[in-house]
């Protein structure tokens, strides 16, 4: 069964100047156990994204999809009280800058305790009981790769340092056991070697405990090594998704040939020695495929809007694809959401 299914998800916003649409008609399948990036340039929309699927959105968002579906449940057929209940036992999220996401005034331990779901079945005496959650909550740190547990819990956030936090968090997000962990740039502010321990904790996480992991990057290197399929945003759509190897070696649209690019080139460099210009703001889309003014590829078809296409187990919205022999690209039809 899948976890996660979506298809077409629209978020909007009603500003002063009228409703500007942040997300548009994004779709996603995830499967049990999948590690999955999300990847785009800021302000693409992954966050909202996520957001959205932990009913985190405050209700000035407007949030309609065709089908949301997670572990089987309607999300749409619940109310905003319920599914929030329902994802805060099911999923979980981590933010970059981990540090402001803990309590500065509370203990570690304390907030650890807080977060741990009271269990009645712990089989021990009353006054046992708080010895006994004290020992889950080494264990859970010890699992998050902390092996330090009585100063991490005597310590004050500020104490403590990024990579440090992060763990506390993803112990935190894991006290649940929660289905699916989505994980929003949750090393961005975090040196190489951090990274890579913090990146080796969530792959450990989902190996022995089957734990999915949304992954949200602006770099499609980061997704490179550990993810197993990759969605690509632009401005607010999927613009490719489908297995990581295959989308970093042969990809089929020019902006995530852009994405990969930067793998290969300094990573200083950024996007616009890649691409000339910048993402255009929400209030003033191009008509028609929104990479257009910036994509070397354009054409006069692009000021049409590109339509989603599926191909070997991937999909691409884009009228002139790379890599793809025409054939293909004009056999492309609808198919299955990836
Ligand atoms: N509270 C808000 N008010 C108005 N616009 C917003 C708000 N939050 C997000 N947006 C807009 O929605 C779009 C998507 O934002 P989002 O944060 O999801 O992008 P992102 O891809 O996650 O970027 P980043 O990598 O910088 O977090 C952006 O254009 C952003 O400016």
């Amino acid at each position: 069964m899948n976890l996660l299914d979506i298809r077409n998800l629209t978020i909007e916003l009603d500003t002063p100047k009228g409703r500007i649409k942040a997300v548009d008609r994004f779709s996603i399948v995830m499967q049990d156990a999948e590690i999955r990036g999300l990847v785009g340039e800021s302000g693409s929309g992954k966050s909202l994204v996520g957001r959205a699927i932990m009913g985190l959105l405050p209700d000035k968002w407007h949030v309609k999809a065709d089908r949301f579906f997670f572990g089987g449940e309607d999300l749409q057929q619940m109310s905003a009280e319920e599914r929030r209940l329902f994802m805060g036992q099911e999923g979980a999220m981590i933010f970059q800058q981990p540090s402001t996401y803990l309590d500065p005034s509370a203990k570690i331990g304390e907030q650890l305790l807080e977060a741990l779901p009271l269990q009645p079945s712990f089989g021990f005496a009353f006054w046992k009981r708080h010895t006994a959650r004290h020992e889950k909550i080494a264990g859970i740190l010890h699992k998050a790769g902390i092996r330090d547990h009585k100063r991490v819990m005597n310590a004050y956030a500020h104490e403590l340092s990024e990579g440090l936090c992060q763990k506390i968090m993803i112990a935190m997000a894991i006290a649940n056991e929660p289905r699916l962990l989505i994980a929003d740039e949750p090393t961005s502010t975090m040196e190489a070697i951090t990274k890579i321990q913090i990146y080796k904790l969530l792959a450990k996480m989902n190996q022995l405990r089957k734990i999915s992991v949304l992954h949200i990057s602006n770099e499609l290197e980061t997704a490179a090594n550990w993810t197993d399929r990759v969605t690509v945003m632009y401005c607010g759509q999927v613009v490719e998704a489908g297995p990581t190897q295959q989308i970093i070696k042969q990809p089929f649209h020019p902006y995530t040939y852009a994405l990969a690019s930067m793998i290969k080139k300094d990573p200083e460099m950024g996007m616009l020695n890649v691409l000339p210009g910048t993402m255009p703001t929400l209030q003033h889309l191009p008509t028609g495929c929104r990479l257009g003014p910036r994509c070397p590829r354009a054409h006069k078809a692009c000021i049409e809007t590109p339509r989603t296409r599926y191909v070997r187990h991937r999909n691409y919205r884009c009228h002139t694809p790379l890599n793809l022999e025409e054939k293909h690209a004009n056999a492309a039809a609808s198919g299955q959401t990836h």
